[in-house]
């Protein structure tokens, strides 16, 4: 045998080895993997799931969107797999008791954990941030911060000026208009200059386009898109598995694009803190905006004084809460604006009475300022936007897991299993509403026969973690369902569609609502 054939021979040999040995590996995870699904604790129905990519092929990056198609395949709970993490759908609010409690006693604190936040520094803030300690530092910041009457005050008052700004398109005779773009853009506005007290010019661009084309405003446009982006990319993170977003051209590609647009937001972010801080540093007046209340809470700027067990927030944890508000804050209250409107055009009746009720608390003058504490007045207008996150949650699901065993629904459950709460079924319950799919806001004034049963109306979640920018969402819808209803009449374009035009990125998205705006006093002429 010569020199060449026996090193050929051996290179045959070495090759089969190897294909054996891969054949095998997988043989043996495949094996482990449906052992672990067959002998797994409390199973319950659930489409069936292949190894590695779990249920991705059927549930996608939708699992609200999966949940909304088949919930009537399955009873009050059912699972997916992604990858070999199991994730368990809770669809009725008597399974949330254990969950949205107000205190930390509870198993369900923490949310999934997700490495490439880690990696890239957001999970600080605290929406991910699973130290509790940590995020109940930030988190009372960030509450001191949104919820202060001093903030709503102020915010109100921007959200005026926001609209006033653009509002000689409106004036015309008929005004045509996608609802869907023009909110989204107003959110984006007002939630960046509420949290990092830069101007932002999307709406002016929307409305008047942009002549200079300057980089600032090119900025403001990317930030619609990066905002809108962050939950997609975390959606992206939980379902696929790392060897598809490495290995497989279309989910390569979409991951290298989704690490760009966190780059982009942390260091944009990052750039307009460093800028804040030097400014506050060199005595600039603090303001009553989140970037400031975030730099100087607990520092010698804070005037509440300083309380020496607790340390200020980092730059690095600042940025995280800003990126997270901002992304947390622009869709979901744009998106709710645009259900609203979709049914109070279908609703006159329910107009009708909101006018009544704008007549009673502002008078007739329609240039009137709307004041916060007007705001409080409008009970109705509260439980019109009340029923409309009621019959389309714009965050469909929420996301909880357990840090030990622990007992739901009457099965027990292990460490680190997943939960979503199912929003959309809870919200649509018989047992707990009746005509659930009525559009009836009456049932949530007080005094109505309607008792509204614990946990069944969570569109903001509960518990601990429940939304903290839930004051800030409805004093910006109050303001802006008044500024349009009170001078405009709304009717929209595509008036034989049962229900509004959505896709599910995270969160429900109103992809496309066009109106016909028309001036009330115009009319009236
Ligand atoms: C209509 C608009 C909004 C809806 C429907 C909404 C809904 C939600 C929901 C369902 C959660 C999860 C709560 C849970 O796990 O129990 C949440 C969390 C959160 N939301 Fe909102 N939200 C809205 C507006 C806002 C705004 C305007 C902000 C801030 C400006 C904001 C900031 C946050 C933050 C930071 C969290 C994470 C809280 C934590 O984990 O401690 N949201 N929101």
């Amino acid at each position: 045998m010569t020199l060449t054939m026996f090193l050929t021979s051996l290179t045959l040999a070495t090759t089969t080895n190897l294909i054996l040995i891969i054949q095998l590996l997988i043989i043996t995870y495949v094996a482990r993997y449906y052992y672990k699904y067959f002998t797994r604790q409390s199973p319950l129905p659930g489409p069936f799931p292949l190894p590695l990519v779990g249920n991705l092929f059927q549930v996608g990056l939708n699992p609200a969107k999966y949940a909304m198609d088949h919930h009537h395949e399955f009873d009050k709970m059912f699972e997916i797999w992604v990858g070999s993490k199991r994730f368990i759908f809770l669809s009725h609010h008597s399974l949330t008791e254990n969950i949205y409690i107000p205190n930390v006693n509870n198993k369900f604190f923490a949310r999934i954990q997700i490495p490439f936040l880690e990696n890239i520094g957001l999970q600080h803030g605290l929406i991910f941030n699973n130290n509790y300690q940590i995020w109940k530092r930030n988190r009372k910041f960030v509450v001191q911060s949104l919820m202060s009457p001093r903030f709503l005050r102020r915010f109100t008052l921007l959200a005026q000026s926001l609209f006033n700004e653009n509002e000689s398109f409106w004036d015309k005779k008929e005004y045509h208009i996608d609802f869907a773009k023009w909110t989204k853009n107003f959110t984006t506005d007002i939630t960046l200059r509420t949290t990092t007290r830069r101007p932002s010019y999307c709406l002016n661009t929307f409305v008047f386009g942009d002549p200079t084309n300057s980089e600032e405003i090119k900025k403001s446009i990317k930030f619609i898109h990066a905002t809108q982006t962050f939950f997609e990319n975390i959606m992206f993170e939980i379902f696929v598995p790392n060897v598809l977003k490495h290995y497989f051209p279309g989910f390569y590609h979409m991951n290298k694009m989704y690490i760009k647009n966190m780059n982009w937001l942390n260091e944009t972010i990052s750039d307009i803190i460093k800028k804040r801080r030097t400014e506050i540093e060199n005595y600039d007046e603090v303001g009553s905006d989140l970037i400031d209340i975030l730099l100087t809470l607990n520092t010698s700027r804070d005037s509440n004084g300083y309380n020496e067990d607790e340390t200020p927030m980092s730059d690095q944890e600042v940025r995280a809460t800003i990126i997270e508000v901002s992304a947390a804050g622009i869709d979901t209250t744009a998106n709710t604006c645009c259900f609203v409107v979709w049914q109070l055009s279908h609703h006159p009746r329910v107009v009708a009475r909101f006018r009544d009720e704008m007549r009673e608390i502002l008078g007739d003058d329609t240039t009137r300022q709307i004041t916060y504490e007007d705001l409080e007045k409008f009970t109705y207008l509260d439980a019109i936007i009340k029923e409309s996150q009621r019959t389309i949650p714009v965050v469909p699901l929420s996301m909880r897991t357990c840090v030990e065993g622990s007992v739901i629904g009457g099965n027990s459950w292990e460490p680190n299993t997943v939960f979503f709460i199912d929003h959309e079924q809870i919200h649509k319950s018989p047992d707990c509403w009746e005509n659930p799919d009525k559009f009836i806001p009456e049932r949530f004034l007080k005094g109505s026969d309607h008792e509204i049963v614990k946990n069944s109306f969570i569109p903001f979640g509960g518990g601990i973690r429940i939304c903290p920018g839930r004051h800030m969402a409805m004093v910006e819808l109050k303001t802006l369902l008044i500024l349009i209803y009170r001078k405009y009449d709304i009717e929209l374009v595509d008036k034989v569609s049962k229900k509004p035009k959505v896709i599910f990125i995270g969160t429900k998205t109103c992809t496309d609502l066009k109106v016909i705006a028309r001036s009330r006093n115009y009319n009236n002429v």
